[in-house]
């Protein structure tokens, strides 16, 4: 159970309504109790629909029309950047550029610091030969990149990104996930909205979100592949199949996790399961030397 302390973000039974396509009010967040702490990096992820979004706004502090309960925003202060999965809609600037500048002085920067900050997000961002190019000859994914830089130019102590790689190929997937954990390193707390389980850390926290409400927040790990006591009594209810909080959750394992899981059932593997490359190196070297 975590202990809310006076700087955590707090939700306590959170619910969030909005106008449905018909126009009457519906739930999209149903009780919602969570704590986040200074410096946390928090994966959320669910099926579509489920929820994350709005989630996401809450965190950012982007303001919902009709939300009950009690919410502290601690560290985070009224809001946030926030980066979202359409990046045409949160667009302020004409250039690159300018999108950094703005979201820098929006902040209240100093100005004689606004350059080298505005440098080091186009570099980072791989933006330095487009950053003075109009949105309209940019692809979907470089204006996804502008929206990332202006959002991760300057430390905050809160980031928001919703999916915010959707757009973008393996290689600049990468860098926005370097750039996110670089600022998590040095004390920005991260709330990363993905659908790709492949993103999650080991033993980092997830939180779930189904139907609107929170159906799992715990370890990576534990969230892939089940708890050992699950794991008894599943075993015990269903012979040796045992039960993943992500395939209740309606989402499918990476294709390495599930492989694992097979492996658990028929008594090949053992907790803890592998989810990294380094991991599996591990596991591949143990069969091999079983092999001697
Ligand atoms: N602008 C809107 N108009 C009508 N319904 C909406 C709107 N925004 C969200 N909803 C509804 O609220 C619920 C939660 O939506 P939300 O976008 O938070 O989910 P999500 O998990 O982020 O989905 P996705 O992965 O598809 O982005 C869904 O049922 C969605 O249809």
């Amino acid at each position: 159970m975590r202990v809310a302390e006076p700087e955590n973000i707090v939700l306590k039974d959170v619910s969030v309504f909005g106008d449905n396509t018909d126009g009457e009010l519906s739930v999209r967040l149903e009780d919602i109790n969570l704590v986040m702490a200074p410096g946390e990096w928090l994966s959320v992820v669910g099926v579509n629909g489920s929820g994350k979004s709005t989630l996401a706004r809450l965190l950012a502090g982007l303001q919902a029309d009709h939300v009950t309960g009690e919410i502290i925003r601690g560290f985070a202060g009224q809001s946030c950047p926030i980066v979202l999965q359409q990046p045409k809609s949160q667009l302020f600037g004409e250039t690159p550029r300018e999108e950094v500048v703005f979201a820098l002085q929006w902040r209240g920067i100093a100005l004689e610091n606004i350059n080298a900050l505005v440098e080091r997000a186009l570099n980072r961002t791989g933006l330095t030969a487009v950053a003075d190019s109009t949105w309209d000859r940019l692809s979907g994914g470089q204006q996804q990149l502008a929206a990332i830089a202006a959002a991760t130019a300057g430390e905050t102590k809160l980031l928001v990104l919703d999916e915010a790689t959707s757009m973008l190929d393996d290689s600049n997937r990468d860098a926005v996930m370097r750039i996110a954990r670089d600022l998590n390193r040095n004390g920005t707390a991260v709330v990363w909205v993905t659908q790709r389980l492949d993103e999650l850390e080991p033993d980092s926290r997830v939180v779930a979100i189904g139907g609107g409400s929170v159906i799992f927040d715990g370890e990576s790990r534990e969230f892939l592949y089940g708890i050992s006591e699950e794991l008894v009594e599943a075993k015990e209810a269903r012979g040796r199949r045992s039960v993943s909080p992500c395939l209740r959750a309606g989402l499918r394992l990476p294709y390495l996790a599930a492989m694992a899981m097979e492996l658990r059932d028929i008594g090949k593997l053992n907790d803890p399961l592998p989810m990294t490359a380094l991991e599996w190196g591990k596991v591949l070297e143990n069969v091999g030397d079983e092999g001697k």
